[in-house]
């Protein structure tokens, strides 16, 4: 690894060498998480996003993650999905399963992706429910001091603008306070519908785990991560502060190059 530290504010930066290096590093993360989450609870509740981190997810279904892990004890979940058929080239649930998902051997009923028939008002409030029993039933956490969910770890990319899940710049689902699930239907990157955690729910998690890489990030990443001023507290990544949890970010050197101050970590 080039770089690891924690920063005074709680969020812990890793800064690779390579894509290689950082999907290792990824894996183990992960590996290790879901071993004492469900030596502690019994159950490891992940949500995952779509975008340029789910390759990098892609070791989990390799040699020995694959043997080593108890995907017994995974609920997979989308912290947000597109509006689009499960097999459009769209879909996060298309792209997931492709790349790693489908080569897993999760008990059936444990994927619990959203529904690709209704409109999405609808799937958003049908996808809360199905979280709100999973919660009644202690499989996913609940957070004492929030009343939403706490899932073990929510896995987010960073989009170009900023965005992570499907919360956008200036959007105002970024003021929703009361709902877990939400939906937009003016996305400014397309495809426009989209089904969406809130920001209390990402927030809420036990740990929040933001994958950015490229050169083409790398503005983004130093403005949300270092303490440029105010003009960037409208982008959802810098929303992102877990209450009661960890936030680790995973970066490439690229997407870390304009970063102030990488040399204090060692
Ligand atoms: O549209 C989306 O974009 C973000 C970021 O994608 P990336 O390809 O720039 O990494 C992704 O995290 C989100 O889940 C997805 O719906």
């Amino acid at each position: 690894m080039a770089l690891s530290g924690a920063r005074g504010d709680g969020m812990e930066l890793r800064i690779h060498e390579s894509l290689e290096e950082l999907s290792t590093d990824l894996a183990d993360y992960i590996s290790d998480l879901s071993e004492t989450t469900i030596k502690e609870r019994g159950a490891f509740c992940v949500a995952i996003s779509g975008g340029s981190l789910v390759s990098l997810m892609g070791k989990l279904c390799q040699a020995p993650y694959l043997k080593t892990i108890d995907w017994a004890g995974w609920h997979v979940f989308w912290a947000d999905e597109r509006a689009v058929a499960k097999n459009h080239v769209d879909s996060n649930y298309k792209l997931a399963k492709d790349t790693f998902l489908s080569k897993i051997p999760f008990v059936p009923g444990h994927l619990h992706s959203i529904n690709d028939s209704l409109t999405v008002e609808e799937a958003a409030s049908v996808y809360e429910f199905v979280i709100r029993k999973l919660v009644k039933t202690r499989v996913i956490g609940a957070s004492e001091i929030t009343d939403c969910p706490k899932f073990d770890l929510i896995i987010l990319g960073m989009g170009h603008d900023g965005h992570v899940a499907s919360l956008f710049p200036n959007h105002p689902i970024l003021d929703e306070r009361s709902e877990w699930v939400t939906y937009i239907i003016d996305s400014p990157k397309p495809p426009p519908e989209r089904i969406t955690f809130t920001l209390p729910v990402i927030n809420s998690s036990s740990n929040v785990a933001l994958v950015v890489t490229g050169s083409t990030k790398a503005d983004m990443v130093h403005l949300v991560i270092d303490d440029v001023g105010p003009e960037c507290s409208s982008v959802p990544a810098k929303m992102i502060h877990p209450i009661d949890g960890k936030l680790l970010w995973f970066l490439d050197n690229s997407a870390a190059s304009k970063l102030n101050g990488t040399a204090q970590f060692s």
